[in-house]
């Protein structure tokens, strides 16, 4: 029987008005922006009342810092977090990064944000997660079929948390893994004793193959509620567990399988020439080229439009850069 996951057909309105906000993490002068500008026209397409923060580390070049204002996100450097020394073998290299997520637990100007990874697609309004109760940390629960987990006993007796009843797990293996969740999507509060902690614990935590997602799932172990698997469709459930998915329903995808990620298909690698993954990403790229959802600065239009009223299309020099203070239309 699969583990109970918190039900958000009823959700009580959260009473403090603190702000609230998306926010996703950028490293690099790759590709990823794309995954980040996709993401802010897809929160943009489903009417989100929130803005986007994207957490930059300082690799992140000029010019796509302005490319991501220029749709809208509030941009925020953060300093890279490195993992102690180690000889570990991170499940995919780069993951090494992935622990800079961590320096989001630094944004107290909100009281509550949703982390979403930056090949993450947003097709409904999730807004409503924001009113899930305080004092626990939401997201998906993680499948741990793929090679990605070969790695783990898990994996090697063929055991998943999606389906614990195909698998049971043996009784000589000891207790049962905890609770998984994946860490591309999660509901938390920013908090500063909360970050301290995190990174004092880091301090004295080996590194292990999938990073910050290992820590973060160690970390919150105890307050960590899964909610639906329509808040955060690790592809891999799409071969994995179909009888756990209705693509139709998903609410956010997660483009983390291999050869998935929309800006880079080929539709070459395994599993990436099937109806549902060839739907969902052109479904990215629909957005990504909708030039309808391109974010348009409310003062700058209303500039422009009391210009254009006059005849002319003067754009004085102070609002044609910018300079324009640059927030979502909603920013709370
Ligand atoms: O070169 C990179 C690699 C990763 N990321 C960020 O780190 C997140 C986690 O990496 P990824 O999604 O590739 O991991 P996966 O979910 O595929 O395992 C990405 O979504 C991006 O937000 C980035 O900005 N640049
Ligand atoms: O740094 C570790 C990463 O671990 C997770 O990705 C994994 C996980 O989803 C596995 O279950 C999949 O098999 C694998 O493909 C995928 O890359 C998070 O999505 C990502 O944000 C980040 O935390
Ligand atoms: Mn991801």
């Amino acid at each position: 029987m699969a583990p109970a996951v918190v039900n958000l057909d009823r959700i009580p309105t959260a009473s403090n008005s603190k702000k609230r906000a998306y926010v996703t993490f950028l490293a690099g002068n790759g590709d990823y922006i794309k995954g980040v500008v996709g993401l802010a026209k897809g929160l943009r397409k489903v009417n989100s009342a929130y803005p986007l923060v994207v957490a930059v580390l300082p690799d992140v070049p000029e010019e796509h810092r302005r490319i991501l204002e220029s749709q809208g996100c509030i941009v925020k450097e953060i300093e890279p977090v490195y993992p102690p020394e180690s000889q570990t073998q991170f499940a995919m290299a780069y993951y090494v990064i992935n622990y800079s997520k961590l320096r989001i637990w630094k944004f107290v100007e909100y009281g509550k944000m949703i982390y979403l990874d930056g090949d993450i697609q947003v097709f409904d309004n999730i807004d409503h997660l924001f009113d899930l109760p305080d004092g626990h940390f939401y997201a998906v629960m993680d499948c741990f079929c793929e090679k990605t987990w070969s790695h783990t006993p898990q994996y090697q007796i063929g055991y998943c948390q999606q389906s614990p009843e195909k698998v049971q797990w043996p009784a000589d293996m000891g207790p049962k893994p905890s609770l998984f969740f994946n860490a591309g999507m999660f509901v938390f509060e920013p908090s500063i004793s909360t970050y301290d902690d995190l990174l004092k614990t880091l301090r004295v935590t080996p590194p292990t193959p999938f990073a910050e997602q290992d820590f973060l799932n160690m970390y919150f172990k105890d307050i960590y509620k899964p909610i639906p698997l329509v808040y955060n469709l690790v592809l891999a459930m799409l071969w994995r567990h179909p009888e756990n998915v209705n693509v139709n329903d998903v609410k956010v995808a997660h483009y983390c399988a291999a050869g998935s990620k929309p800006w880079r298909y080929t539709g070459k690698e395994e599993n990436m020439q099937r109806e549902d993954i060839k739907m969902l990403v052109k479904k990215w790229w629909d957005i990504y080229n909708d030039k309808s959802l391109d974010y348009k600065n409310p003062i700058l239009a209303a500039h422009v439009t009391a210009n254009s009223n006059n005849g002319g299309m003067v754009l004085s020099p102070v609002l044609s850069d910018s300079k324009v203070p640059v927030c979502a239309p909603s920013a709370a």
